[in-house]
């Protein structure tokens, strides 16, 4: 529904951002689950699976009438920086 001045679109925005960051964290949560079965850094890479996420989340932008680059560039950051977390966690694990 669209919102009828500037606080409304932020009190929509808040709304969100509030389910967002509890998924994120659930998502970092098992992106840190996932160092522990990893045996190199380039496991912890993985880009074939970060292609297929994407290819995924692309397709789901389609069915959802949402722009597929727009949500393309916001998961490329957001697995570059899972990545980074989970690279940490395996170096925790394993030197
Ligand atoms: C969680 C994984 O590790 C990394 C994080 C990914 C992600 O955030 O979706 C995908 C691939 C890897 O870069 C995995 O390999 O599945």
């Amino acid at each position: 529904m669209k919102s009828k001045n500037l606080a409304e679109v932020r009190e929509n925005i808040d709304r969100i951002d509030r389910e967002l960051v509890k998924l994120l964290g659930e998502r970092a949560v098992f992106v840190g689950e996932a160092a522990a079965f990893k045996t190199d850094t380039a496991s912890v890479q993985a880009p074939q699976r970060v292609e297929a996420v994407i290819a995924k989340v692309r397709a789901l932008a389609e069915e959802n009438q949402t722009d597929p680059a727009l949500i393309e560039k916001i998961y490329r950051a957001m697995i570059s920086a899972f990545t980074e977390a989970e690279q940490a966690e395996f170096e925790t694990n394993n030197f």
